[in-house]
């Protein structure tokens, strides 16, 4: 599990190591650690260090001190490293250390396109103008370098690896925001900890792939977000017993689809039966039942209403349109007390007073009109801006856990756990696919073992968690079936068993091996090989 703070909050950890007298020391750990990934990088796609062309943009404070020393030590490796200084002052000591070691500098106030020119036939680039300490988006030159480069690296020109350095410049450490304009990368090296403005909206999105360098700071404060990393989906997953039947695996009802959009209620019908719940009942319109039973003969359905059917969890909303009886029937799987999974056209049913056990699935224009409908003044664009900060709120307003889809899914329960998880690609922007996605959270509801034993109270925060764990399966499953060309929903959920398949045979090998199955995945420097403290 990886959890992110505010930078606000890293800021606080770090403040009494500051006063202390170890701030140096610190550096020296951010630098090593980006020094090695960079250092990594470069191996991967050149081979060797020596004559790499590697590009610093150095901003004036400390995240500028970071890069300027990684730099030096590339450029004591035979790097050829330039730092293109973003302001007038410059971190004294790292630029000391940059020129020592060879490096080149150029002020980027008198030489604009020259430096845009220079980081576009870079190997590399690090971007160190702005971390933890930036307030809104670049400015003046930086920013025109920013945009400038940003147009001189799309489309087919080979680029530069781009490495930020704790996050990626002109985004909000604390929410991910992207005020004005940002930098974008490959990889972020973060330091100390996740910064949660690289797990949300535009910051995730900028982030790349993201490392974290312990630089031993202790225990941060504050209330995390978190990721589940594949070890943690192990234990979410359902896993039947030895004594189980179809009833006690879980039972999944499933009210959507309607005449007009049938194939919603086929989709999600197929993703929860590949998650592997103990039986699927379907209620819906008799032409639904007919083409659900066409394509999953194991389904049960019915024509029925919701309380008359037996079952440990709902899923409604996929594709019900402005049918009545599937209208009906959301209204009364939200109130029933079961977990249910409440999707598209359902949200708009949605009404204050839920549990934490009702799972909202909206995206963010659904999310708009639910927040609108509940006397927020707020619009799509400034949703997608600050995602955590909606789900969130709607989380409160509505009291049930709500899952915002987007680059980054963000799970948010009412009383504030928050998850992120972004494993899924651009090929999952399709239509059906959020279907699949509520198919397989609904079988997590109906299989999950606080539902199938009275004595386990769900912890706080618990269908945040099984809501990340489904966004977490769909996007695996989406990068698995994208493998074989552009993506079709329907080829989901045989992507799903093969990702649960994988799952569940790493949990028996750590069963077999007596141990737990370890959660680094996004640790690569170990923290013995960094600098010691003095
Ligand atoms: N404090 C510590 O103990 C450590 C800090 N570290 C690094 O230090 C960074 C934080 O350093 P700082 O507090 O110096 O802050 P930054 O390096 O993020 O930047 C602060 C400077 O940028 C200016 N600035 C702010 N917003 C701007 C904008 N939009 N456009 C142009 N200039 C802007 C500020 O006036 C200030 O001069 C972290 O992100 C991390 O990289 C690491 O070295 C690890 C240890
Ligand atoms: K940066």
């Amino acid at each position: 599990m990886i959890s992110a703070y505010s930078g606000t909050a890293v800021r606080a950890a770090e403040k009494p190591l500051l006063e202390a007298g170890n701030g140096p020391a610190l550096m020296q750990r951010a630098a090593y650690g980006l020094y090695a990934a960079c250092a990594r990088e470069l191996l991967e796609r050149r081979g060797f260090l020596y004559g790499a062309r590697v590009t610093v943009l150095a901003g004036a404070g400390n995240n500028g001190g970071d890069a300027l020393f990684a730099g030096a030590r590339l450029g004591r490796r035979g790097a050829a490293v330039t730092a293109v200084l973003t302001s007038a002052v410059s971190h004294p000591q790292a630029l000391a250390a940059f020129r020592s070691a060879g490096g080149r500098t150029v002020e980027l106030s008198s030489a604009v396109e020259e430096c845009t020119r220079l980081c576009a036939a870079s190997d590399l680039v690090i971007d160190g103008i702005l971390g933890t300490g930036g307030k809104g988006g670049l400015r003046g030159p930086a920013a025109e370098l920013a945009r400038a480069f940003a147009g001189l690296t799309s489309g087919s020109n080979p680029s530069p690896v781009m490495i930020a350095c704790d996050l990626p410049s002109g985004v909000d450490a604390d929410t991910g925001r992207a005020d004005g304009v940002h930098l974008a990368a490959d990889l972020t090296v973060t330091f100390g900890a996740a910064k949660t403005g690289l797990m949300a909206g535009p910051g995730a999105v900028a982030a790349g792939r993201i490392e974290i360098i312990d630089i031993g700071l202790g225990t941060v404060p504050g209330q995390a977000v978190r990721r589940l990393e594949t070890a943690d989906l192990s234990g979410l997953l359902p896993s039947p017993r030895k004594t189980d039947q179809k009833y006690s695996r879980g039972v999944l009802g499933i009210a959507a689809g309607s005449a007009a959009y049938p194939g919603a209620a086929v989709l999600a019908t197929g993703a929860a039966l590949a998650t592997g719940v103990g039986m699927v009942r379907y209620l819906g319109p008799e032409s639904v039942c007919r083409l659900i039973n066409t394509a999953h003969p194991e389904a049960v359905c019915a024509t029925g209403n919701v309380p008359l059917a037996h079952v440990q969890a709902w899923l409604a909303g996929p594709g019900a349109g402005t049918d009545e009886d599937q209208r009906r029937r959301a209204l009364e799987a939200m109130t029933s007390g079961l977990p249910a999974v409440i999707d598209a056209d359902a949200i708009s049913y949605v009404e204050p007073g839920l549990g934490p056990q009702v799972v909202l699935t909206p995206h963010a224009g659904e999310l708009t009109a639910l927040l609108t409908r509940l006397g927020e003044t707020v619009t799509r664009e400034q949703i997608e801006g600050d995602p955590l900060r909606y789900a969130r709120r709607a989380a409160e307003l509505t009291g049930a856990t709500v899952l915002l889809k987007g680059w980054a899914t963000i799970t948010a329960s009412p009383t504030g756990e928050t998850y992120s998880q972004a494993e899924a690609t651009p090929w999952l922007a399709a239509a059906g696919s959020g279907d699949t996605l509520a198919g397989i959270l609904g079988a997590l509801l109906a299989t999950n073992r606080c539902n199938r034993d009275a004595d386990l109270e769900p912890p706080a925060g618990y269908y945040a968690e099984l809501a990340a764990a489904a966004a977490s399966i769909h996007g695996r499953a989406g990068n698995l079936a994208a493998q074989a060309g552009p993506l079709e929903p329907s080829a989901l959920p045989a992507a799903i068993r093969t990702v649960l398949g994988e799952l569940a045979a790493m949990r028996e090998a750590s069963k077999r091996a007596g141990r737990r199955p370890k959660n680094r995945e996004w640790q690569s420097v170990p923290f013995n090989a960094l600098p010691r403290l003095r």
